[in-house]
């Protein structure tokens, strides 16, 4: 029987001539994502969904979505799909990671014109029959300095067509390396420094834990009075409604938005401003963009459905259906391990190094380091993939070094990652038991025994009596329950190390509290 595909969102026609030149039934409802209890009754009887923004990909649409086995979306944020939910069921989720980008920075520098030239009002204005040829003033953008935040794919082709205008470029991304900020001709600066020096201010970060209202009110109070600023990334990175009093107040003289916390935005604290300029979620918004994306999801999508063959990813490994088995729980220690590393690490890493001893150095080791690298890189690019994520490294410049080892030691097999910065080196070393758990063995040379779990605390601290008692009696007073406590120490008074998993998530004043016991080095957050 030929695999089935809905069509669920606005996507160009061309993705459904290759559907079906490949000999897959297609069934285009570009309107249906917008209806999810319908979406919910039929989608049974697809094996796969193409959408764009507008489908949501819930836990409770994945539950009807008896055989389904992908999700292909046709532009670059999967955010409007659970992806451990899809995982959890086996469906694939994939996406089209550089489709868009030329037109979505396009847009970006569209919203910079407008706001240095107020088209917006001055269209009306015009079209209104006033002619107010004094109202409307505006600035050049020649010489003035474009603060960038985020500068991967889009920030950098925002980057280039800005230093192609003549504009100083400058920008904060905490995984730019100073190489590649050089190849841009970008200077690489701090937050305070970009918000000090730009006149203008666009963002290009995924939203994330770290993002989400990057431009708080105290971030806007520290900008250069009158600063445009251009969101066309995710809503939520910017604070609305502190940005709609910095307008008020005339300390940002401007603000460009595509995108909002709440989409459909059919009401928000920016709308009626007279220095703002919306709209609705166009970055991608080109017959170019949309062509692109649609062709390469239902190409891979296709190629998917009929081979098996699995390319951009964002929830799996390339792998075939033979490797499958024995490399699945391997898969899942190296990216819980380069999560691991990720989610310590806050600056630009230089080198990866990556050793298999024992039985797992006869796997096929690309994709177990690709799965390390991808869980690595995760936490600053929430769309970074096992197929996409070693060649973002290679083009941050980051070495990855790979070793196999024959060698049997305490265990069968034996993954150890070491993450090389400026500033630290740290090395973590995990295993697969019997029961097909990874888990975590070594931390920076500190033996332990833990598995990965959703909500964990991990402190480093020097090994002195009465740390475990204090520490537990924090969590008690927070009425946070232990599931697991797993400790270790490289001797007698030296570097100590306890790796908690607890029930929920860690509020901030406790890891506070744990940070500032007597003799803790760091507490830190982490889920898997
Ligand atoms: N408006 C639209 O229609 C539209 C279209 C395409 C993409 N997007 C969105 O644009 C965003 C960027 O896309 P991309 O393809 O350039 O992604 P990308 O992953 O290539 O780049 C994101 C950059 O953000 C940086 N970053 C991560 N955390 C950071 C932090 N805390 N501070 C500063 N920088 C940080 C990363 O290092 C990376 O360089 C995504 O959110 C994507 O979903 C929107
Ligand atoms: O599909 C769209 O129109 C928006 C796409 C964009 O937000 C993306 O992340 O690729």
């Amino acid at each position: 029987m030929a695999p089935r595909v809905l069509i669920s969102d606005a996507l160009s026609p061309a993705a459904v001539q290759i559907f079906k030149d490949r000999g897959i039934e297609v069934d285009f409802q570009p309107a249906l994502g917008k209806d999810k209890d319908k979406l919910a009754e039929i989608i049974g009887d697809y094996d796969g969904l193409a959408i764009r923004s507008a489908t949501k990909v819930t836990p409770k649409i994945l539950a009807q979505a008896k055989r389904l086995k992908v999700v292909g979306r046709a532009g670059i944020g999967v955010d409007n799909v659970d992806i451990p939910a899809a995982t959890a069921k086996g469906v694939i989720v994939m996406n089209t990671p550089f489709g868009n980008s030329i037109t979505t920075a396009e847009h970006a520098i569209a919203m910079m014109f407008a706001l240095a030239r107020e088209i917006p009002a001055a269209d009306a204005s015009t079209q209104a029959g006033k002619w107010e040829k004094n109202r409307f003033m505006g600035v050049e953008l020649t010489a003035k300095t474009l603060g960038i935040i985020g500068c991967g794919n889009i920030g950098s082709i925002v980057a280039d067509r800005a230093l192609g205008l003549k504009m100083k470029v400058i920008a904060f991304d905490p995984f730019l390396s100073p190489e590649r900020a050089l190849d841009l001709g970008v200077e690489k600066v701090e937050l305070d420094d970009l918000l000090a020096r730009a006149d203008v201010i666009t963002l290009h970060t995924p939203l994330t834990d770290k993002t989400r209202n990057v431009l708080s009110a105290e971030a806007l109070a520290k900008t250069k009075k009158g600063v445009r600023i251009i969101n066309c990334a995710r809503g939520g990175l910017v604070d609305e409604v502190a940005l709609a009093a910095a307008l008020d107040s005339g300390q940002v003289g401007g603000a460009a938005f595509d995108v909002f916390v709440t989409e459909p935005a059919n009401e928000n604290p920016l709308f009626g401003h007279p220095n703002v300029i919306c709209t609705p979620h166009l970055g991608a918004s080109t017959t170019e963009a949309q062509e692109n994306v649609a062709l390469q999801v239902a190409e891979q999508m296709s190629d998917y459905l009929l081979r098996g063959a699995i390319s951009n990813a964002v929830n799996f490994p390339s792998i075939t259906a033979e490797e499958a088995p024995k490399l699945k729980p391997f898969i899942e220690l190296a990216e819980k391990l380069g999560s691991f590393a990720g989610q310590l690490t806050d600056t630009d890493i230089k080198t990866v190094r990556i050793t298999y001893d024992g039985a797992v150095a006869g796997l096929k080791i690309k994709a177990l380091t690709s799965a390390a690298v991808a869980g690595l890189l995760r936490p600053a690019l929430q769309d970074v993939n096992v197929v996409s994520a070693p060649s973002i490294a290679k083009e941050r410049g980051i070495v990855i070094e790979e070793t196999t080892r024959d060698v049997a030691g305490d265990y069968e097999s034996l993954v150890t990652l070491t993450v090389v910065t400026e500033q630290m080196e740290r090395s973590l070393s995990g295993t697969v038991f019997a029961d097909g758990r990874p888990r975590i063995v070594d931390i920076k040379g500190i033996k332990v025994d833990a598995e990965f779990a959703p909500s964990m605390i991990y402190v480093t601290n020097e090994d002195r009596p009465g740390f475990v008692g204090r520490f537990a009696g924090l969590l008690g007073e927070a009425g946070i329950n232990i599931a697991t406590f797993a400790l270790g120490r490289d001797r007698q008074g030296g570097d100590a190390i306890a790796l908690v998993e607890i029930d929920g998530a860690a509020p901030e004043e406790l890891l506070a509290k744990v940070q500032a016991l007597p003799h803790v080095k760091q507490a830190k957050p982490l889920a898997f």
